[in-house]
């Protein structure tokens, strides 16, 4: 399973340009998708689910084209949470998957076993007889993931799929998402630089609709080695000239002063110290603004 994406360009009527010649190809596994707000992320996705045409470029999946005529070929293949998704309010959540996976076109007897197994890794086998509307947006999330995953797709593109979540029930769709990745695809966009550490060893990184960097997470880090700098600082006015001059990745106040990790291709000053234990937040940002 393989998505090979070849100078896709999506224009809207307004003339927004959100995807500008972009070219990937997303392998087998987990594959992250990292992007400032309004890089493109979920026009990409839109299009690789077929709910928008491209206006210029190709799109491949496993070799099939994604033209009208093959979009339901397509469809089958695909499972998708999108970043906002309104499920029926009035039906219980086990009510809501049944229907759902009937719109897919999922066996019943399938969804039989799928749907209790789904609820129980995401931990609403107990809420299974409430209504939608009465759930809480971390647990309409999880109904989301699971309708996406009902029809045993072999591309599973989610958006923001933690949205909402606490620690543990993040960590435990983190795992799902990589059991359920082996021999598919999955594309994770989300904005939670952490979830893709967790998970994925590739990923790429949108901006103004075309992709900054892609490929491994590893090269990623690479390319921020000797550009991380520990600087601890006196006082407001100190911290203040190096956030004017540098991307700053984190700051905190601590006993004898301000921390701060300053993203610098040189020595910002001659108190700041080298910081080999780069994280894939310094990475992402020290490429996203250099
Ligand atoms: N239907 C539309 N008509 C016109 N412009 C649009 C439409 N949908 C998105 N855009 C624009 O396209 C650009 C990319 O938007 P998109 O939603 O794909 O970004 P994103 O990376 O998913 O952002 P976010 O992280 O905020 O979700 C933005 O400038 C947005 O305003």
């Amino acid at each position: 399973m393989s998505i090979r994406i070849n100078d896709l360009t999506v224009r809207f009527k307004n003339g927004v340009v959100a995807v500008n010649k972009a070219s990937l190809e997303i392998p087998k596994g987990i594959y992250g998708l990292l992007g400032e707000n309004g890089a493109g992320k979920t026009t990409l996705m839109r299009v690789l689910t077929t709910v928008l045409k491209q206006t210029e470029g190709m799109v491949s999946l496993d070799g099939i084209l994604y033209n009208e005529g093959n979009y339901e070929k397509i469809q089958k293949k695909i499972g998708y949470l999108p970043q906002e998704i309104d499920l029926y309010p009035n039906l219980t959540v086990k009510e809501c998957l049944v229907y759902m996976g009937g719109l897919s076109g999922v066996a019943r007897n399938d969804l039989e076993q799928r749907i209790p197994y789904y609820l129980e890794k995401t931990s609403l086998t107990e809420h299974q007889n409430k209504k939608m509307r009465q759930l809480s947006g971390g647990m309409k999330r999880r109904v989301g993931l699971i309708q996406a995953l009902l029809n045993n797709p072999d591309f599973l593109i989610i958006d923001e799929p933690t949205t909402g979540l606490d620690p543990e029930e993040r960590i435990r769709i983190r795992n799902l998402l990589v059991d359920f990745s082996k021999d598919r695809t999955v594309l994770f966009s989300t904005h939670v630089v952490e979830d893709l550490a967790a998970t994925c060893t590739q990923l790429a990184i949108m901006k103004k609709g075309s992709f900054l960097y892609s490929g491994s997470v590893s090269g990623l880090l690479e390319n921020a080695k000797g550009c991380v700098w520990n600087c601890t600082v006196q006082n407001a006015e100190e911290a203040r000239l190096l956030e004017a001059n540098y991307s700053i990745s984190s700051k905190q106040y601590v006993e004898n002063g301000i921390h701060m990790k300053v993203l610098s291709k040189g020595k910002p000053n001659e108190n700041c110290v080298l910081d080999n234990d780069i994280t894939l937040e310094d990475a992402y940002i020290y490429l996203t603004n250099s």
